[in-house]
């Protein structure tokens, strides 16, 4: 029996992750699940799967969540706050840990999972791309197995051999990891209309149901400008060993490509519950409650190159990538404040790769060392970005 918290249960990959483990009863049995502001949903949740702590984010909503949880009859304590994030993530009767908080709130939770030496699910691609190599030193001295559940990098683990040693493409005879993405819902939208980009044609992936945050991310393909930076950390590789292609299916997940001309790739219907299933059971496999690929029903199957004016943002997340891990966490703190104001109706759609360019330009690049240097940096880009929103940004 495996003992998990949920960080962001009530999340697009927080649910999918409870869906999975009611599948399997005898298998796991969770220890926390957390949440923010959708407390009746946290409470639903807490009272199907019996956590012994149900944690909110945010302290202001303690009292709500206490009245709720009676009228729930959920059992479990209810706690609040970051250090409560915190520990559910590294108490001694925790094995696993699903990270799915969204954006930098979820870094410190996470670290404190790494640090405490669980086997971490790790969804919440902004904690690694802002922290790099720290969390990385992290997880090799407390021994935390990473287990990637973002769907290209969980894709790009399947295809890699089981002695891959980590950064070592040479002797594994790899000649380029393949990271696919769709292109989002404007591949094919004519440039010159990009302007009068809305928020819900934004929200509105092709083919995968998500969070928002992360679904502006993909349209504007900064999503997969932060996967870029995520692969080079899983897998301790460099941007040079990465080529991003366009595959508007969702179908193959990503793919390695061997120097004896082979490449394999992993593919599956669009459904996160695969590769949190991977995770949960690793090196076993489970059931996801996902509908099988059926190679019959599938008409189109296509490949294409990004191009970086239609996606200004892959450019600035690779080209931060190879300046270093102040430009990552600059850039990711930026866009996290881009995309709400873009969210808000108070920037356009294009104005998202400004704000994020102008404030990468306006920022200081200093080494970091620390975590506590990462949260300064992360905060300075924060201000800097929002002080040229207020500047109004015309697209
Ligand atoms: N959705 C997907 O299919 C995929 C997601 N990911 C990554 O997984 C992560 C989660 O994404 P997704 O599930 O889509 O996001 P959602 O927006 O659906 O969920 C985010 C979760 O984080 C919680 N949360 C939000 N803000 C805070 C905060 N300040 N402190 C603590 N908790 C907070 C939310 O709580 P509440 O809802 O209660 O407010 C919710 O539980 C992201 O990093 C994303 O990039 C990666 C690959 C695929
Ligand atoms: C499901 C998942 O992992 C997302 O990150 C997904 O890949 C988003 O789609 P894009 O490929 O359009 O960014
Ligand atoms: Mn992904």
């Amino acid at each position: 029996m495996q003992t998990v918290t949920v960080l962001g249960a009530t999340g697009s990959i927080g649910c999918n992750t409870l869906d999975v483990i009611n599948r399997h009863p005898d298998k796991y049995r969770i220890f926390a699940i957390t949440g923010n502001n959708q407390l009746k949903l946290l409470m639903e949740q807490a009272n199907k799967c019996s956590p012994r702590y149900v944690v909110i984010a945010d302290p202001l909503h303690y009292s709500a969540a206490l009245e709720l949880a009676k009228q729930y009859q959920v059992e479990a304590e209810i706690l609040c706050g970051q250090q409560a994030l915190e520990d559910v993530s590294s108490a001694p009767e925790v094995d696993s840990v699903m990270a799915a908080i969204v954006g930098a709130a979820g870094l410190l939770p996470t670290m404190a999972a790494v640090k405490a030496g669980k086997r971490v699910l790790l969804a919440n691609k902004e904690a690694l791309v802002m922290s790099g190599a720290l969390f990385i030193d992290a997880a090799n001295k407390s021994g935390a197995q990473i287990l990637p559940i973002d769907s290209e990098h969980n894709a790009i683990f399947q295809c890699l051999p089981h002695n891959f040693t980590y950064g070592d493409l040479g002797n594994s005879g790899i000649e380029k990891i393949l990271l696919t993405g769709s292109g989002g819902p404007f591949r094919e939208r004519a440039l010159d209309t990009f302007g009068s980009i809305t928020v819900d044609e934004a929200s509105t992936h092709p083919n995968w149901s998500m969070g928002r945050k992360i679904t502006i991310d993909s349209a504007t393909m900064m999503n997969k400008g932060l996967e870029f930076i995520e692969v080079c950390w899983l897998f301790g590789v460099k941007s040079k060993d990465i080529d991003v292609v366009i595959h508007p299916q969702s179908i193959i997940h990503s793919m390695v490509q061997y120097v004896d001309g082979s490449v394999i790739a992993q593919m599956g219907n669009p459904d996160m519950r695969t590769p949190i299933a991977y995770g949960l059971a690793h090196p076993q496999r489970i059931e996801a409650g996902v509908k099988p690929l059926n190679f019959k029903e599938i008409v189109d199957f296509s490949f294409k190159t990004p191009c970086y004016e239609r996606y200004p943002n892959l450019k600035l997340a690779i080209a931060a990538c190879e300046a270093g891990q102040c430009a990552t966490t600059s850039l990711n703190a930026a866009n996290e404040v881009a995309v709400e104001h873009f969210l808000h109706g108070n920037i356009s759609f294009c104005d998202i790769a400004k704000v994020n360019e102008a404030t990468l330009n306006a920022m200081s690049m200093v080494e970091m060392n620390s975590i506590q240097q990462l949260l300064e940096q992360d905060s300075l880009a924060r201000v800097k970005a929002n002080e040229l929103i207020r500047g109004k940004f015309q697209c």
